[in-house]
């Protein structure tokens, strides 16, 4: 036995890889119930029951080594030993879901072709009990001629035996391997078949609820019914729970700000930290409460399994628009952001189907737009009920949702006839089986999300927010005059005013764009900001930017401003990704030209058509 280096995990998409590696390394990379969640080649550091350290790879899941999509190609390309600046794994690790057993043979045959020294983790053993079968490792060891572990990736059963087996295998690859298997995809799938049934000691004919469970959840007519009351229901819930956090949030800024300004001299440093620091970056942070409850949504939609019945449901219609299903998960995700959207289109196989669901990510609302929608909604927008319970708040919240999603749907057709025109291609995901939402799964997803949301409070928002302070502050204005008239900051608002003044803009929402291109939110502390400098007197200085909203705009020019952020670009990062992800800098301008003129399109309707319906 050699020391070895490297071992990768290989398998059928959903099968468990990344818990299992999570489980092997301690590391927290993202599990989810359903195909194509692991996009990339992550590495991480399993340490051997010797002590022995050795790198592990967590790799997207494959059907097979023919890969139709990037990320199957980067699973061939690592597993062959062809991928750029890495070796060949000295060990495999073959993942396979226990409940799924003969669908995923087929792929595993061609895996141990290759004849790498390979350990098979039988995982998701707990799902096939459930499912009443009883399954004899030995045998499939017997069959398939390597080791056979079996594994509860989630709940760390079997992760000390994968250890060892894996320290206990050969490095020198098995010569005889490729003449014993080399078979056609039918002969696999026909040898698979036999395996399976010889590894399945029992069955018993357990009713599993799943089929009657679907049979509703996916039936054409309730099915999207029920898809959007869930939807529905989330955006009532973004206001509804998180009012209470949110006031107590905003209230503990105010009662900061107010021991700030008591306890120091009046200054500069006093103003950097009251109108710059609390009154901008704080506006933002207040919103931690409706993006935890979004994201508590999102989560379990993603581990119990519904999302991947969201994506068929959502078949129909995205054919319609000349896309697949497979465009649903990435477009699901950009709900989150439109990075980690972006990113996931490399499960697509189609280039074009993939370049026109890179085009629209940025449709989807993200949650850097919550913090915009819900300071401009509480601000106008009264806390009524229309109907039994059903708030109007939540409802124009939904319906900004609905808007970026129909926009999308549009532009999809339109690129799907010119720029991306090409054949629909097909579409086939499986079903993954539903799964209770394990509760630290859940707690240890929403709290990555709260950290990443006040990382960026205190990095992209703080730089940007205390950027557009600085501007803001100097030159000093004279007495009788604005302070934003006086700045330099007015002179920028000046430039670009023209040009949104059209569509019903005031001068500060003009400015507010202006680092906002940086990330959304700051456009939340850049009026925080604008505000708290110009206030006239200590009276309007205290009030938040919510009051200072509702008091200064109007209806339309605050609808507009919603109809904008449903469209524009804001989001440097999302450009870079695009340009990443398609490999140049044609399509990142082609999408950030077309945004921005839906965008201005877009608020100049809303500001006309509501000022001729007299609101
Ligand atoms: N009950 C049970 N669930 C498991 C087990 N292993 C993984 N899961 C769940 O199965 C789902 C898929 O797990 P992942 O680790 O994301 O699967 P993957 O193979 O990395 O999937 P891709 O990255 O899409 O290829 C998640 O919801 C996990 O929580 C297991 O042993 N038992
Ligand atoms: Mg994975």
């Amino acid at each position: 036995m050699s020391r070895k280096h490297t071992v990768a995990l290989v398998g059928n998409p959903n099968s468990g890889k990344s818990a299992l590696f999570n489980a092997l390394t301690g590391a927290r990379q993202k599990i989810a119930n359903y195909a194509g969640v692991t996009v990339e080649r992550k590495a991480g550091r399993l340490t051997l029951p010797s002590g022995e350290p050795v790198e592990l790879l967590d790799l997207p899941g494959a059907y097979s080594f023919d890969a139709a999509s990037p990320d199957e190609a980067v699973t061939r390309d690592v597993v062959k030993g062809t991928f750029e600046g890495e070796v060949v794994p000295d060990v495999l690790i073959l993942v396979l879901d226990a409940a799924n057993l003969e669908q995923h043979l087929v792929f595993a045959q061609e895996v141990l072709e290759l004849g790498r020294p390979t350990i098979v983790a039988l995982n998701m053993v707990d799902l096939a009990e459930r499912d009443g079968l009883t399954l004899d490792p030995e045998a499939l060891s017997e069959a398939l001629g390597v080791p056979v572990i079996p594994t509860v990736a989630v709940r760390r059963r079997g992760i000390t035996e994968l250890a060892a087996a894996v320290a206990e295998a050969e490095t020198h690859a098995d010569e005889e391997a490729h003449k014993r298997w080399h078979l056609t995809l039918p002969e696999r799938r026909l040898s698979a078949k036999h395996m399976a049934r010889a590894a399945i000691l029992s069955k018993s004919t357990r009713h599993t609820i799943e089929n009657g469970v679907d049979r509703i959840l996916l039936n054409p007519w309730i099915g999207p019914v029920i898809l959007f009351g869930l939807l529905f229901v989330i955006f009532q819930a973004v206001f509804a729970w998180a009012t209470p956090f949110a006031d107590a949030l905003e209230g503990g800024v105010g009662v900061l700000s107010a021991g700030v300004t008591d306890t120091m001299a009046p200054g500069i440093f006093r103003d950097f930290l009251t109108e710059g620091v609390l009154a901008g970056v704080g506006s933002v942070v207040v919103f931690l409460p409706q993006i935890v409850i979004l994201f508590a949504f999102i989560l379990v939609m993603e581990a119990s399994g519904y999302m991947a019945r969201a994506a068929f449901l959502m078949d129909r219609l995205m054919a319609g628009v000349g896309l697949s299903g497979k465009s649903f998960i990435p477009l699901l995700s950009s709900f989150a952001c439109a990075i980690p959207g972006i990113m996931a289109t490399r499960s697509i196989a189609d280039p074009k189907d993939r370049l026109t669901t890179i085009l629209i990510a940025p449709l989807m609302t993200c949650s850097a737009r919550l913090p915009v929608y819900a300071v401009i909604i509480s601000a106008v927008i009264p806390e009524t009920t229309v109907g039994a319970g059903v708030g109007l708040q939540g409802l124009v919240l939904f319906a900004l949702y609905v808007a970026g999603i129909v926009g999308a749907m549009i532009v999809a057709l339109v690129l799907r006839r010119t720029v991306t025109k090409g054949a629909a291609s097909g579409f086939i995901m499986e079903l993954p089986r539903y799964q209770l939402p394990r509760i630290k799964d859940l707690a240890i997803g929403l709290w990555q999300r709260a950290w990443v949301f006040l990382r960026r409070a205190g990095t992209i928002i703080f730089v940007a927010t205390i950027a557009l302070w600085v501007l803001l502050s100097f030159p000093k204005a004279d007495e009788g005059e604005s302070q934003l008239d006086a700045s330099y900051a007015g002179a920028v608002a000046d430039t670009i005013h023209p040009v949104l003044e059209p569509v019903g803009f005031n001068r500060e929402m003009s400015l507010a764009l202006v680092p906002a291109i940086a990330a959304r939110e700051v456009a939340v502390s850049a009026l925080a900001t604008t505000y708290a400098i110009n206030a006239e007197d200590e009276d309007l200085a205290a009030q938040g930017v919510t009051e200072r909203i509702a008091a200064l705009w109007t209806l339309p020019m605050a609808l507009a401003f919603l109809a904008w952020f449903v469209f524009a670009p804001q989001c440097l990062s999302t450009i870079a990704v695009a340009r990443r992800e398609t490999n140049g800098w044609k399509w990142p301008i082609v999408m950030v030209v077309y945004l921005f003129a839906l965008a201005w399109i877009a608020a100049g309707a809303t500001y006309w058509i509501a000022v001729s319906l007299g609101l």
